[in-house]
């Protein structure tokens, strides 16, 4: 089942033997914890084996490019899910640490030559990263649900 725009996954890929990382930061505990839950449960559902499923963190969102290359390196693994939340404030540091994140975690793409999945939540109020994550009920959906999603299809059609 391939993950749509509306965030339905309607396609479903065989995860069994995909070895996935998870790297998540710990600023916004209630939210990562849901968005890591949903990213972790699905890709159970995707068949992937718990024993496969790494999970480390980080302080903060602004660690997890650095994270992120020490997982493909330290635990050999297809595919990693970085997962942030950032949330505005009264100054600029939310947009540079958006900025040099969501950029450095696309270009670690091409030179690792392995999917990096975008599970960084850049929002601008507290109930915007809430619903987002699943936890405001009736409200959008669990956005680690996607993410989990699309990691098992992108290391199925394009994993090395
Ligand atoms: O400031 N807000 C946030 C934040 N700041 C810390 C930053 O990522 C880093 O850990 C420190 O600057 C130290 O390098 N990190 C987040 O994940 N979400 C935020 O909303």
């Amino acid at each position: 089942m391939a993950v749509t725009g509306l965030g339905e996954v309607d396609q479903k890929y065989d995860g069994k033997g995909i070895r996935v990382g998870i790297v998540h930061a710990r600023w916004n505990k209630k939210i990562i914890d849901n968005l890591v839950l949903g990213a972790k449960n699905k890709l159970l559902e995707f068949g992937v084996m718990d024993s496969d499923i790494i999970i480390e963190s980080v302080p903060g969102s602004y660690e997890l490019p650095l994270a992120t290359v020490t997982m493909f390196n330290k635990h050999n693994v297809d595919v990693v899910i970085p997962i942030g939340c950032l949330i505005k404030g009264s100054t600029m540091h939310f947009e540079y640490i958006c900025d040099s994140v969501s950029h450095a975690l696309m270009d670690l793409q091409f030179k690792i030559g392995k999917p990096v999945i975008f599970g960084v939540l850049t929002c601008l109020t507290e109930e915007q990263a809430e619903a987002r994550a699943g936890l405001i009920p009736g409200v959008m959906h669990n956005h680690g649900e996607d993410w989990g999603a699309c990691a098992v299809e992108m290391v199925v059609k394009f994993g090395g």
